[in-house]
């Protein structure tokens, strides 16, 4: 398909992976950088929240999956970032994927359909600190899977397969390892010199 070769050729050096465990941070450091850098920040969790709030069939298959704490099929989320990278792929300065690839074969998909991203940021915080802020988060955000329960699960999950996914980068020498216990500048003043080493 000629959009994915466009994708394929143009951007891939700007490919960045932000994966972390469930309320480390990202969705707040993401913001930082989009508004430093100018990337296009694509979060796989919010791309499903947006199909599932359009009510479509599908829509409702993701939401019983992300409401236990699950992991939805890899392809769907693959397909959905590369709709989305290819919408953008001629305007944009470089995507910044959050909460992505979750598991290993997630990103060997992802490098066999798209290309192989330049920098993994990974937000090292304590289980404690993510479910302490995602009980807080809970109180206000509306989500159905910021509960006592599915964080528990989520963080079983992370730990199962997503740590996985950072030794496997690890071995490539592209991941960046961020402290997550310090203020949100602090840590952002971290993830602005693992943007900046890549130049
Ligand atoms: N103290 C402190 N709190 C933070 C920091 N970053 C985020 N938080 C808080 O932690 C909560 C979770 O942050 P998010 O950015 O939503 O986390 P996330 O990793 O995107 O989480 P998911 O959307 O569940 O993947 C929010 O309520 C933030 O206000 C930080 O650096 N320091
Ligand atoms: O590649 C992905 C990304 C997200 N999810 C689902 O979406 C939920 C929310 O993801 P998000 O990244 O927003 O939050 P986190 O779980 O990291 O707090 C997860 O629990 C999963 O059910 C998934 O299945 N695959
Ligand atoms: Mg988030």
């Amino acid at each position: 398909i000629p959009p994915l070769d466009r994708c394929h050729c143009n951007k891939i050096i700007n490919v960045i992976h932000f994966t972390c465990g469930p309320g480390s941070g990202k969705g707040t450091q993401c913001e930082k950088v989009v508004a430093k850098y100018g990337f296009t920040h694509l979060s796989s969790g919010d791309l499903l929240r947006a199909e599932v709030s359009s009510g479509s069939e599908r829509g409702k298959q993701l939401a019983a999956i992300m409401e236990k704490g699950e992991l939805v099929p890899l392809d769907t989320v693959l397909d959905m970032i590369k709709e989305a990278m290819i919408a953008k792929a001629d305007t944009s300065k470089g995507f910044l994927i959050d909460g992505y690839p979750r598991e290993v074969r997630q990103g060997e998909e992802f490098e066999k359909k798209i290309g192989a991203p330049s920098l993994l940021l990974y937000i090292d915080a304590k289980a404690e600190t993510m479910v302490k802020r995602l009980m807080k988060r809970g109180e206000t955000s509306g989500r159905t899977d910021d509960n006592e329960e599915t964080i528990k699960k989520r963080l079983d999950l992370y730990y199962k397969a997503t740590e996985p996914v950072i030794a496997f980068y690890e071995g490539r020498g592209i991941v960046r390892k961020i402290d997550s216990e310090g203020s949100v500048d602090q840590v952002f003043s971290q993830v602005a010199k693992a943007i900046d080493s890549l130049k």
